[in-house]
């Protein structure tokens, strides 16, 4: 039992989730270890939204907003962690969502959805293919779904998809705590934040962003900018960790 007044209570009761979504079979054994390196990350950065992760996220519901066939890609983590935020995010975006797992069994994937479709997301079925360019299990995906995507968030990514979907002509965005990570480096942008803080803060800039906003904030992207920023958050924190 985790009390509500521990300092650090929203990143325990995450942890919980990711423990007891493993002992389901929904994250891979191999999920609580990336959680770990997000958790070690978000430490640097303060565990807050920082003012850039804040513009990322206003830019990534522009890029939803403006896109003709956005998808949201989900694996075990991002699903243990944020299916009620992706129902949310689907129903201010109109986005489909696709589950795509690197430690695919079929097992995983209907737990998965089961757990998406419990919280209110739409899940989007079919026949899956290996239309991606990837020598792994992540090439599997749908060809109305994430194949024909013009606009695709991959949160808690790996930097091989990401290379691929944005070789293929997508507008990438990623959520990823870590800014130097190969999928940060690759995405079209990243938000560089925690995944259940940076949802709800796409959903709502979705509700307020005008059609000027959408043109300006898209025109504007520069992910080195972003990177950048979440690079000196870090060495900030680090030089003033001792006062
Ligand atoms: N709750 C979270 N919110 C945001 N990011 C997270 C969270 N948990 C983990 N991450 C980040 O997600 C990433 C997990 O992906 P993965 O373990 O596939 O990394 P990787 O294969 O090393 O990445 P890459 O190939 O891009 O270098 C890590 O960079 C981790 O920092
Ligand atoms: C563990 C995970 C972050 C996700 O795995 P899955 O839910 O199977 O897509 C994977 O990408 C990895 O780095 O090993
Ligand atoms: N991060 C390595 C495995 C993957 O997510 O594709």
């Amino acid at each position: 039992m985790i009390p509500e007044d521990h300092p650090r209570y929203r990143s325990l009761v995450m942890r919980e989730r990711i423990a007891d979504a493993a002992l389901k079979g929904i994250v891979a054994m191999e999920g609580v270890g990336s959680h770990g390196r997000g958790e070690a990350f978000d430490y640097l950065i303060g565990e807050k939204t920082t003012e850039s992760a804040l513009l990322a996220e206003k830019t990534a519901a522009a890029l939803f907003l403006n896109a003709k066939k956005p998808v949201i890609s989900v694996n075990g983590n991002t699903a243990a962690l944020a299916a009620k935020e992706i129902a949310d995010l689907q129903k201010a975006t109109g986005a489909a969502v696709e589950v795509n797992l690197f430690h695919r069994t079929e097992e995983r994937v209907e737990k998965i959805t089961s757990l998406l479709e419990d919280e209110g997301v739409t899940v989007l079925k079919g026949e899956f293919e290996r239309l991606l360019p990837l020598s792994h299990d992540r090439a599997l995906c749908l060809r109305e779904g994430i194949y024909s995507c013009d606009v695709i968030l991959v949160p808690l990514e790996d930097g091989d998809r990401c290379s691929a979907l944005v070789d293929m002509g997508k507008t990438v965005i990623t959520i990823d705590l870590n800014p130097l990570s190969r999928t940060a480096k690759t995405a079209t942008l990243t938000i560089v934040d925690e995944i259940t803080r940076a949802i709800p803060n796409i959903t709502e800039a979705c509700g307020r962003l005008d059609s000027d906003e959408i043109k300006k904030l898209i025109r504007s992207i520069d992910n080195k900018y972003f990177l950048n920023s979440a690079v000196n958050e870090i060495m900030g924190n680090l030089t003033n960790a001792m006062d």
